[in-house]
C-alpha cells in the first residue's frame, strides 16, 4: 500500500496530548461455548477473547493487529456491543454499557458505529444507495435538517461520490465505491467511534491507501474515534496513533505507534513487523530480517500454558511455558507481555535455557535478528550446543 497523507509527526503529535477516555475496556471476555450430545451439554468453550485491557482516546485512532483467529473481529463485535461479551467490563463516555440489552443500547447505537470488511456482502443488493445510506436515519427514527435525500447527498459528496448515485445500486459500484458507501452509512448518524473490521483488506491494493486517507480526512474533519483492525501492520501503520498487537485472545503489546515501530518489543510484534514490506531503499537488507513463524496460530479451546506464544516463538524458555506474563508498562506508552522482550532488559534472566520448540522457531529467524539482543545470542549458543 502506498503511503498515506498524513505525516508521522502529525499523528505523533495528535497522540502526545493526553485526551479524554471515550472507551474503556477491562478485563474482556468472549467465550463461545462449545456443546455436545443430545443434552447440549457444554464440553468446552472458544476463548476467541480472553482477558483483555485498553481504552481509546476521543480523537485517536487505536489499531489492532494480529493473525487470523487472534480474536480481533471478536473483540471488534463484542466492544459494539453486537455481542455480548462473557466477561469484563465496557464503558463508553464512561457509562457502563457491558449488560445494556437492546432497548438500553439504542440511543447509543448512533454513536458506535461499525465498518465491515466485506463491501460486497454488506450491502443490499436490492437497495438503492439512497435507501441504503439513509436506513440509520430511518431506524433511529431521525430527520436531519433539510431532509433525508439532502443529508444522504451530503454524506455522498462528502466521502467522494456524486450525489447523482443516489438511486444506483451496489452492483454499479466498484469495490472502492462500494466501502465509500459503507462508510457514508456508518457516518450518517454523526457517530462517536467507529469500529472499522479489516476496512479496506478486501480491496484492490491500488486503492486501500485512498480509502485508508479517506477515513483519515474525515477524522480530522467531524472529529471521530477510530478503532481500525488488520490482520497486518502494513494498513495501520500510518494512521495508528497506537497500536495493539493481539494473539490468542490476547494483547500481548499495546504501545505508541512511533514506540512499536522504532522498538517492538514483543517477539511476535516483531514477526508481524518483518512480515510487512518496507520500501525504504536504504534498508534493501531488510529483506533478510524476515521472521517466519511456524505453524499456524494454535487453537483458542485449548491455548498453550503460560505464554501462548511461547511454541512459535524462538526466545521460549520455560517460564514462558508455566508463567503467563503479565501486559506491564515497560518503558512509557508502551505495555508488554513477554519474559524475554526485545529492546529492553530480559524479565527473566536467570530462564536461559531454550524449548526445543523456541530451538526450532530460531531455524526460522535470521541470524541478524537473533544477533539484535545480547539475551537472545546467548540463548541461541545454548540452543546450537545443546544439539
Ligand atoms: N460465533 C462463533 N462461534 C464459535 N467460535 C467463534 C465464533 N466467532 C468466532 N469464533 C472463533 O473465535 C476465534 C477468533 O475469531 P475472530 O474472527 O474473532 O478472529 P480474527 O482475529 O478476527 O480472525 P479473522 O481475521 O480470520 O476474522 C476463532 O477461532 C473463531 O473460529
Amino acid at each position: 500500500m502506498s503511503e498515506t497523507k498524513k505525516t508521522d509527526e502529525a499523528k505523533t503529535d495528535a497522540a502526545s496530548g493526553e485526551r479524554e477516555v471515550l472507551l474503556k475496556v477491562e478485563g474482556l471476555q468472549k467465550h463461545f461455548p462449545i456443546r455436545k450430545g443430545v443434552l447440549q451439554r457444554q464440553v468446552g468453550a472458544v476463548k476467541a477473547v480472553d482477558g483483555i485491557d485498553f481504552e481509546v482516546r476521543k480523537g485517536e485512532t487505536l489499531g489492532v493487529v494480529g493473525e487470523s483467529g487472534c480474536g480481533k473481529s471478536t473483540m471488534g463485535r463484542v466492544i459494539t456491543r453486537l455481542q455480548d461479551p462473557t466477561g469484563g467490563s465496557i464503558h463508553f463516555e464512561g457509562k457502563d454499557i457491558t449488560r445494556l440489552n437492546t432497548a438500553g443500547m439504542r440511543p447509543l447505537r448512533r454513536d458506535i458505529q461499525m465498518i465491515f470488511q466485506d463491501p460486497y456482502g454488506s450491502l443490499n443488493p436490492r437497495h438503492t444507495i439512497g435507501g441504503i445510506v439513509s436506513a440509520p436515519f430511518r431506524l433511529q427514527g431521525v430527520e436531519p435538517e433539510g431532509g433525508v435525500k439532502k443529508e444522504v447527498q451530503r454524506l455522498l459528496e462528502l466521502v467522494g461520490l456524486s450525489p447523482e448515485h443516489y438511486n444506483r445500486y451496489p452492483h454499479e459500484f466498484s469495490g472502492g465505491q462500494r466501502q465509500r458507501i459503507g462508510i457514508a452509512r456508518a457516518l450518517a448518524l454523526k457517530p462517536k467511534l467507529v469500529v472499522a473490521d479489516e476496512p479496506v483488506s478486501a480491496l484492490d491494493v491500488s486503492i486501500q491507501a485512498q480509502v485508508v486517507n479517506l477515513m483519515d480526512d474525515l477524522q480530522e474533519e467531524l472529529g471521530l474515534t477510530y478503532v481500525i483492525i488488520a490482520h497486518d501492520l502494513s494498513v495501520v501503520r500510518h494512521v495508528s496513533d497506537r497500536i495493539a498487537v493481539m494473539y490468542l485472545g490476547k494483547i500481548v503489546e499495546l504501545a505508541d505507534r512511533s514506540s512499536l515501530y522504532e522498538a517492538p518489543m514483543h517477539p511476535y510484534t516483531k514477526a508481524l513487523m518483518s512480515a510487512v514490506p518496507v520500501p525504504d531503499p536504504k534498508r534493501r537488507g531488510a529483506k533478510s530480517e524476515r521472521i517466519l513463524l511456524r505453524g499456524d496460530v494454535p487453537s483458542p479451546i485449548s491455548p498453550p500454558s503460560g505464554c501462548r506464544f511461547h511454541t512459535r516463538c524462538w526466545k521460549a524458555t520455560e517460564i514462558c511455558k508455566t508463567t503467563e506474563p503479565p501486559l506491564l508498562e515497560l518503558r512509557p506508552g508502551q505495555r508488554v507481555a513477554c519474559h524475554h522482550p526485545e529492546n529492553f532488559a530480559d524479565q527473566a534472566p536467570q530462564d536461559t535455557v531454550l524449548l526445543t520448540a523456541a530451538k526450532e522457531a530460531a531455524e526460522l529467524v535470521s541470524d541478524k535478528v537473533l544477533a539484535k539482543s545480547p539475551e537472545t545470542e546467548a540463548s541461541s549458543e545454548d540452543a546450537a550446543n545443546d544439539k
